[in-house]
């Protein structure tokens, strides 16, 4: 930082910054507003002298690339006349034991015997059955992840993948605290409903009340003259589940699901995994476009150039239409279950999505610690001035905060300055007070701070000065006229200040000018004792020194300390003063007096000195070293 930088940041002409730099140790070198202050610890006490405080933060990063919105993002609808008509897509929900996934192996199963390839199904987050009675081709894809959980998790995500939910209700069991939470759920996202009422093999299965409960639940079964269809099964024994799936057709029908299967594919993400010998491996349903090996596809963070497809059977696909379930390999990273999946034109524009989207993450993630930085410093912030008042408070048996009483000050004639202090910001008037707090009352003059603030002064401050007798300390802060008007018409000190120490100083000086003034010996002379004399005086004889003035003058009026040695014998006045036979006043250096003190008890000796001393008052000095 430059001088003329600091002084911009101190909201200060450069001026100012030499002129505290006058007190700080070290800052001879800068003399140009453009010198760069190299050493840290000119700059705290430029900072700190000036009134304010420093935070140490780190150094801003580079400055952010205006970057251009680089994402990718769903096409607008497609025109109507490419639609072709599309398999749906079934979620299956219920309560926990209701046979959920009971049902899904049931139906895989199905899935697997009708398979013209036979094989293993393995589990890819999603599955086609297909039908063995209608229009030929005709499917249904099973979301393989039951439970509400993971469709909650696609909602969330703005993923509305499923076109028909299913509905599992044990028959033993009924209506549950999860069936009515899938219910509404499915309301919630507008999707329509088929019921399985399941387990209808065992014993104590009751149907009927099992729809009614339903009913009371919101479901309009058909039974009773509504729109949604029941099929009853037995997930376990393989009942009904040719009819569920036909059922789960017809609902399909009424809903003539379509989709675009020309141009850039979108999708979405089903599940994802890593698989030890195939790498990162991700299941997305396509929603638009035809899927083909070789296209580029961005979900959330991650990117695919799709190296391989299969289906649930671990069959390799060559293409993958909408409502299909895709295994694709070659992802870079893993995306996640719910993210959107595009295709883009290249892997370059890939890289261009990826990096603009971890940007935006980035920046999000920043946005949100920055706001808990926010409440964090506002917190302590809080703590800060609530420790800073109880400091005052319990210092005011040195500084007193609050002052005395307008009647105390009546009463009580000990010296004491009580000031107001307003100050720019927060920062000044603390920094000022914490250096009030260094006064030490042993000054014999009580120091009161009776109020502080930020802020310009106010009608307030000049009536509380007026009661108190305090001065008012401004520091940055000035007073505009209407106060200056009633100012005018009191007796109110006022005091403006730009620099802490300037202030202090100041007010060293008040409390100084309230101190008593001090006695302190002045020597005027020196005298040696050469001989005692006796002078009689009545009846009696008293003893005279006889001496030499040695330095300065012996005055008569003043006062007289004999010395003997290291102890001092007589303290007080003269008696009288002679010059051979005449009383004078005063001797000079090099001249011989005889001196009779008041006290006529005390004996001189040869080589005893007589200190000549007068008493005077001066001013006292307040001790008070707040540090700089
Ligand atoms: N008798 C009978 N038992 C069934 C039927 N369907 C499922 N079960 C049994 O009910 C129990 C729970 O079945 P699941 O398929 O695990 O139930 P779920 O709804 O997937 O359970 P969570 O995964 O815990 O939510 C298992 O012991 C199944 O064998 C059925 O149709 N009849």
């Amino acid at each position: 930082m430059s001088v003329a930088d600091l002084a911009e940041a101190l909201g200060k002409d450069t001026d100012h910054v030499f002129e505290v730099m006058r007190y700080v140790d070290n800052s001879i070198d800068y003399t140009r507003p453009s010198s760069i202050i190299d050493n840290w610890q000119v700059m705290k006490d430029v900072v700190t002298k000036s009134g304010f405080r420093y935070n140490i933060i780190a150094p801003p990063g580079k400055k952010e690339e205006n970057v251009k919105d680089k994402d990718v993002k769903k096409r607008p609808p497609p025109d109507p006349s490419v639609l072709k008509p599309r398999p749906p897509v079934v979620t299956i929900m219920g309560h926990v034991d209701h046979g959920k996934t009971t049902l899904l192996d049931a139906l895989r199963h199905t899935a697997v015997v009708a398979s013209e390839f036979g094989g293993i199904t393995q589990h890819i987050g999603a599955f086609s059955v297909k039908l063995n009675s209608g229009k030929k081709n005709e499917t249904i894809t099973f979301l393989d992840t039951p439970g509400h959980a993971a469709f909650k998790a696609m909602r969330a995500r703005g993923a509305e993948a499923t076109d028909i939910v299913v509905l599992v209700v044990a028959a033993d069991d009924g209506v549950m605290e999860q069936t009515v939470e899938s219910i509404r759920m499915a309301k919630e996202a507008n999707v329509p409903i088929v019921v399985a009422i399941n387990k209808i093999d065992k014993s104590d299965a009751d149907v009927e009340r099992t729809k009614k409960a339903l009913l009371s639940a919101g479901i309009q079964v058909e039974d009773f003259g509504g729109d949604v269809q029941v099929v009853e099964v037995s997930a376990l024994k393989g009942t009904n589940l040719d009819l569920l799936v036909e059922v789960i057709s017809l609902q399909a029908q009424l809903l003539e699901l379509k989709a675009d299967p020309t141009g850039l594919v979108e999708g979405v993400v089903i599940e994802s995994s890593t698989n030890v010998h195939r790498g990162k491996l991700a299941t997305i349903i396509v929603q638009r476009g035809t899927l083909k090996k070789g296209a580029v596809l961005v979900a959330g963070t991650a990117w695919a150039k799709v190296r391989g497809m299969f289906d649930d059977k671990g069959q390799p696909l060559l293409s993958g239409s909408p409502s299909t379930p895709v295994e694709i390999i070659g992802w870079r990273d893993l995306p996640s279950a719910g993210d959107e999946v595009l295709e883009v034109d290249n892997e370059k524009q890939a890289h261009e999505v990826v990096k603009f989207r971890e940007m935006l993450k980035m920046k999000q993630k920043q946005e949100a610690a920055q706001v808990i930085i926010d409440a964090k410093t506002q917190e302590y912030l809080k703590e800060y001035k609530a420790q800073l008042e109880k400091k005052w408070l319990m210092g005011r048996r040195k500084v007193r905060r609050e002052g005395p009483r307008p009647k105390e000050i009546e009463e009580d004639n000990s010296p004491h300055v009580s000031i107001i202090l307003k100050g720019d910001v927060d920062g000044s008037v603390e920094a000022i007070l914490d250096v009030l707090e260094t006064y030490n009352f042993n000054d014999d003059c009580q120091l009161s701070v009776i109020h502080y603030g930020v802020g310009q002064v106010t009608e307030n401050d000049i009536e509380l000065a007026e009661t108190f007798g305090a001065i008012i300390y401004c520091f940055n802060v000035d007073i505009n006229k209407n106060v200056q008007q009633t100012l005018e018409t009191k007796d109110v000190k006022v005091k403006h200040h730009n620099v802490i120490y300037k202030l202090v100083d100041d007010l060293k000086e008040e409390i100084s000018s309230h101190l008593p003034e001090k006695e302190v010996e002045e020597i005027l002379g020196e005298a040696n004792v050469l001989q005692q004399f006796e002078v009689n005086e009545g009846r009696h004889k008293v003893p005279v020194a006889g001496c030499r003035c040695t330095k300065g003058v012996l005055k008569k009026s003043a006062f007289f300390r004999l010395v003997r040695g290291e102890e001092t014998l007589f303290e007080g006045t003269l008696k009288s003063m002679r010059h051979l036979k005449s009383d004078v006043d005063s001797i000079r250096k090099g001249v011989e007096c005889g001196l009779q003190l008041e006290d006529k008890t005390v004996c001189f000796q040869p080589g005893d000195i007589l200190i000549c001393y007068e008493m005077k008052s001066i001013p006292q000095k307040t001790s008070w070293d707040p540090g700089f």
